[in-house]
């Protein structure tokens, strides 16, 4: 996924002024911002969800994207959604995503209505959306919120593992922890991305 020259503004409100940035496969990359930075825009952007005001984004094979806030239907079933993605993602059957909940331990919650779940196991069935037909890219918008500390141990397993696999993994978030486990970081400031850090792979 290439990103040139992207810049968005709401009305008058100026949120990015020409964002650059290049998401290799098997890098696993970190976007951090304080509120309000346009971490979130740029996500819509990069998904395909929003229109940039102007510049370029390119993008190739199959992706996923985590929304920041949670899109569920709370009269349907954890396996019901399971199953309504299945059919979206034209998926032969359900064994990545079982695996995926293992690793994420929602399995008992299979049966469950969404509107009944706790924060963190909506957001872990979020997650779990996004990743269940094994995208390419993976645009994980605060992706760990909610989490408890072993299901946030497990996610970044899980990130670096697909990382490993040579998918490209975006994780934005407005706190800049473990950035040991990522490749890249960056930090978006008065519209624009600067390197925070960056690793050789
Ligand atoms: N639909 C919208 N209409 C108008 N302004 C918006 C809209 N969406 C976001 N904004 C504004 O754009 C700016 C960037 O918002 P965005 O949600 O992208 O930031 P963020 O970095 O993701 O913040 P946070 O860390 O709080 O989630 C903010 O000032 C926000 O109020």
């Amino acid at each position: 996924m290439e990103v040139e020259g992207v810049h968005h503004a709401y009305g008058r409100r100026v949120v990015l002024r020409g964002v650059d940035i290049r998401l290799a496969a098997g890098v696993l990359c970190g976007i951090v911002g304080e509120n309000g930075a346009g971490k979130s825009t740029l996500l819509k952007i990069l998904s395909g969800e929003l229109q940039p005001t102007r510049g370029v984004v390119r993008q190739g094979g199959r992706f996923g994207y985590c929304p920041q806030h949670v899109v569920l239907n709370d009269a349907l079933t954890v396996q019901q959604h399971l199953r309504f993605f299945q059919r979206a993602y034209r998926l032969a059957d359900l064994r990545y995503a079982e695996e995926v909940m293992d690793v994420l331990g929602f399995a008992d919650y299979a049966g469950e209505r969404a509107g009944v779940l706790s924060g963190g196991t909506r957001q872990k069935l979020n997650v779990t959306l996004a990743l269940m037909h094994d995208p390419q890219v993976l645009l994980l918008d605060e992706p760990y919120q909610g989490f408890d500390w072993d299901t946030y141990q497990r996610f970044w397993d899980l990130a670096v593992r697909l990382r490993d696999a040579g998918r490209s993994v975006l994780v934005v978030s407005h706190l800049a922890y473990d950035t040991e486990r990522l490749d890249e970081l960056w930090r978006l400031d008065d519209g624009l991305l600067r390197p925070d850090r960056a690793v050789a792979a």
